[in-house]
């Protein structure tokens, strides 16, 4: 048996735009996905995960209790649930070789699922990691990283940053830029996070993006844009000034917006957050409902955050310098 686990991260600029090129900057956050697995003789792949949840299947059974319930779950509803932990162990199989190899995995993760988190990505890393461990291979974190990239990758459809995953594998602050990925140093920022509850789909909100940006030249330049936003991030970050970060995560969230990827719960929390005082509120992450991230120091947000209607959770997120973390 071996257990990994994995952090989810907060994007402080560039979600979205980092597909088409642009640089991005996500900050590893203090939420995990713990990952345990066990090679299996009989190459079938099981997993365990209390998190994860169908809705909208068919059950029919009958009245005796010998009838077994046949129950029906569209391939779409399969494969929005199990596509990463399944490409996860596709990814093991070829890099080490063992074609036939199979697994009992059981995930527990603090992160919740689609909300902008990075859970996605820190399952893949905790499984991919596990697994080849458990095989007796241990990738390096850029093997590693690229790996569980390539799982993103083929499950979004081929619309897929490294941004990601290779936050979740290294920890701390990270700038990604195409195939340019690298640690960045980050203040202490006072991270405050704002829940709606909900959750987007990260594939169909890429490829909503995608095709906005084919129609419009200005929504072309509204990903440009986005770009430039970052790139003043940067030297806000290296400058420690928390104020200009906070402006700019303003604009960023304004370009998101125009891009279609907030939502009104989103929206209300941004400007929940501004209302109390923060330095900055964006969504994070591929939009669509779920987490927005702001900057205050003060208790001020989440108090307020905690009051606003459509927000189910506000709670402070400590940044992580620790990438994967192998347990056992
Ligand atoms: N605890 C978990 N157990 C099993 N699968 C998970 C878990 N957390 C995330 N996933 C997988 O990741 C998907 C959500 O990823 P995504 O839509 O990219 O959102 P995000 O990465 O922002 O949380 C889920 O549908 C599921 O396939
Ligand atoms: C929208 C995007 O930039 C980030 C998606 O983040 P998340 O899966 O919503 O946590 C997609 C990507 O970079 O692959
Ligand atoms: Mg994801």
């Amino acid at each position: 048996m071996a257990i990994s686990s994995a952090p989810g991260k907060v994007y402080l600029f560039g979600e979205h735009a980092v597909v088409y090129g642009e640089p991005a900057v996500p900050c590893a956050i203090e939420r995990r996905a713990r990952v345990e697995v066990s090679r299996r003789e009989d190459g079938k792949l099981s997993v365990h995960s209390d998190d994860l949840t169908l809705d909208g299947f068919t059950v029919e059974y009958g009245v005796s209790p010998d009838e077994r319930p046949d129950i029906d779950v569209s391939e779409s509803l399969v494969t929005a649930a199990m596509g990463y932990v399944d490409g996860a162990i596709e990814q093991v199989r070829d890099v080490t070789g063992n074609d036939d190899v199979g697994f009992d995995v059981t995930i527990d993760s603090d992160i919740p699922l689609g909300a902008g988190l990075g859970s996605s990505a820190a399952v893949v890393v905790a499984a991919i990691d596990a697994a080849t461990r458990e095989l007796g291979t241990t990738l390096s974190t850029e093997e590693l990283a690229d790996r569980a990239y390539r799982t993103e990758h083929e499950v979004q459809d081929g619309q897929a940053s490294r941004a990601d995953t290779f936050c979740s594998a290294t920890g701390g602050a990270v700038r990604v830029e195409g195939e340019d990925c690298r640690s960045i140093e980050a203040p202490d920022l006072p991270i405050v996070i704002g829940f709606d509850g909900g959750a987007g789909d990260t594939g169909q909100l890429v490829a909503g993006v995608r095709n906005l940006r084919e129609e419009y030249d200005f929504a072309a330049d509204t990903v440009a844009a986005i770009g430039d936003v970052v790139r003043n991030g940067e030297e806000a970050l290296s400058a420690g000034d928390l104020e200009e970060i906070g402006r700019l995560m303003n604009f960023n969230h304004g370009l998101l917006s125009a891009l279609g990827v907030s939502s009104r719960s989103l929206d209300t929390m941004v400007w929940a957050a501004r209302d109390a005082g923060a330095m900055g509120a964006k969504l994070t992450g591929a939009g669509g409902g779920g987490c927005i991230v702001a900057l205050d120091p003060t208790p001020e947000t989440e108090t307020a955050l905690s009051f606003t209607p459509g927000c189910e959770d506000a709670f402070r997120a400590a940044l992580t310098e620790e990438g994967v973390k192998r347990i056992e």
